[in-house]
């Protein structure tokens, strides 16, 4: 048996080339990988972090930006605790294509998602087509919270994923608690060290 307390589906969407994969190797391998090419369907990495004391277990799954592989990754959406919805800040065309994003997002996520909005590449100043502004204004508007990063500089991309790992521990604390004296359907299993909370409906792809 693993030894970690819970384990969280987070995926990360958005355009083809914002730094996605990029994004997910720095926080799990702590690496800017050079020349690295478009993601082919799905690609999955597991990363296990502390959050005050427990062991939580991130598996972080990586999709295609490009529009051919949308029917694939679309079936990822449902069984995730969290999103990362990804924008280039050197790209106006990256953030406004965000609102079909959301609306992917509504159609085929479950919606206790938590989704976090991260305008990404902001070591690229000179090149910024995105203002900070704009990008907080828009999260705001679709209750998100909202980070911006640098894949490249290390920037902002370990408190994309910490804060996102203790929302959810949070939550999945308070879950647990409320639910103590029954037998939820939702809590998927409990065995020993481990706990995984399941939103139900799960399409089985992940
Ligand atoms: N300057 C800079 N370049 C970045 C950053 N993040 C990613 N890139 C570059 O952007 C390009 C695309 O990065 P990927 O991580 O493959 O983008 P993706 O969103 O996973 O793309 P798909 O797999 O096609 O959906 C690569 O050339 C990266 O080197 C960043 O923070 N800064």
């Amino acid at each position: 048996m693993e030894d970690y307390k819970f384990l969280f589906k987070i995926v990360l969407i958005g355009n083809a080339g914002v730094g996605k994969t990029c994004l997910v190797r720095r926080f799990t391998q702590g690496l800017f990988p050079p020349g690295q090419g478009a993601t082919i369907g799905v690609d999955f990495m597991i990363k296990t972090v502390d959050v005050d004391g427990d062991k939580v277990k991130l598996q972080i799954w990586d999709t295609a930006g490009q529009e051919r592989f949308r029917s694939i990754t679309q079936s990822y959406y449902r069984s995730a605790h969290a999103l990362i919805l990804v924008y280039d800040v050197t790209s106006r065309e990256t953030f406004d294509c965000l609102p079909e994003w959301l609306k992917e997002i509504e159609q085929y996520a479950n919606q206790q998602v938590i989704t976090v909005l991260v305008g990404n590449k902001i070591d690229l100043t000179s090149q910024r087509e995105v203002p900070p502004e704009t990008g907080l204004q828009f999260a705001q508007a679709n209750n998100m919270a909202f980070l911006e990063a640098s894949a490249k500089e290390a920037e902002n991309v370990e408190t994309v994923f910490m804060d996102l790992a203790r929302e959810l521990t949070k939550n999945a604390r308070k879950y647990l608690l409320r639910n103590t004296q029954e037998v939820d359907p939702n809590i998927t299993e409990i065995t020993g060290e481990t706990t995984n909370i399941s939103y139900g409906g799960c399409c089985g792809s992940g």
